[in-house]
């Protein structure tokens, strides 16, 4: 099986999880990601059965909205019932790296806000230890050098995403050979550099459920 194939596995689990506990007031929370993207496609074929979603993304809200599914700001709404969304790595504690594809801040916003939140992955993003696909860190821009800087002193070899902007306006930085065998204690460090709007460690706030697509099925890791 390819790997989209895995993600669409983990995509219709997550959904199949999710559908029993819908009411035509819920809203879903969703995140950004070719994983994702398989989960919003099988959901459009359910959106009589819950109200709307908010989206973590410019284009996840585009797509939602392409399949008839209302968009909504988090703050004209409930807490969404699940938050669903992908990552770069997931460790056996259900920490996460997030933010390959840029979204890490409103993905952590709506991690924060929702009652569950379902990680999809496929078994190629399943680490023992976080940390070799490089942090991604959102900085506001004229912090770049300043935040560059002290992301070396805590270890870090930071590279700007160059020709990237987020949908807040601002920059990535991903940071890679950080030590991350404390991820809780990692992601504090980094949050506290004047000029990081967030780091893509889901270490406090992990995942609640993951959903891990393999050559023999998929799995489910509660917390
Ligand atoms: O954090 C993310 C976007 O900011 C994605 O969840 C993560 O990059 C995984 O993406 P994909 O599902 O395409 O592998």
């Amino acid at each position: 099986m390819s790997q989209d194939s895995h993600k669409q596995e983990a995509a219709r689990a997550a959904l199949k999880h999710v559908l029993p506990e819908l009411t035509p007031r819920s809203i879903l929370g969703i995140g950004t990601g070719s994983t994702v993207n398989f989960f919003i496609d099988a959901l459009a074929a359910e959106k009589d059965q819950f109200d709307g979603a908010v989206a973590s993304s410019e284009a996840t809200a585009e797509r939602l909205r392409q399949h008839g599914i209302p968009v909504y700001d988090l703050n004209a709404v409930e807490p969404p019932r699940f938050y669903i969304d992908g990552a770069d790595e997931a460790n056996h504690r259900l920490e996460l790296i997030k933010g390959g594809g840029g979204a890490l801040t409103r993905e952590k916003i709506l991690a924060a806000a929702s009652e569950t939140f379902l990680c999809i992955i496929d078994e190629t993003k399943q680490v023992d230890m976080l940390g070799d696909f490089p942090l991604p860190v959102e900085v506001i821009p004229m912090a770049r050098s300043y935040v560059g800087r002290e992301l070396v002193r805590l270890g870090g070899d930071p590279e700007y995403r160059a020709g990237f902007t987020t949908d807040n306006g601002n920059i990535i930085l991903d940071v890679h050979h950080l030590d991350l065998s404390r991820p809780i204690k990692a992601e504090e460090a980094i949050n506290q550099i004047t000029g990081v709007v967030t780091n893509g460690l889901f270490a406090k706030r992990p995942a609640d459920r993951l959903f891990v697509a393999t050559s023999s099925g998929v799995t489910e890791k509660g917390r």
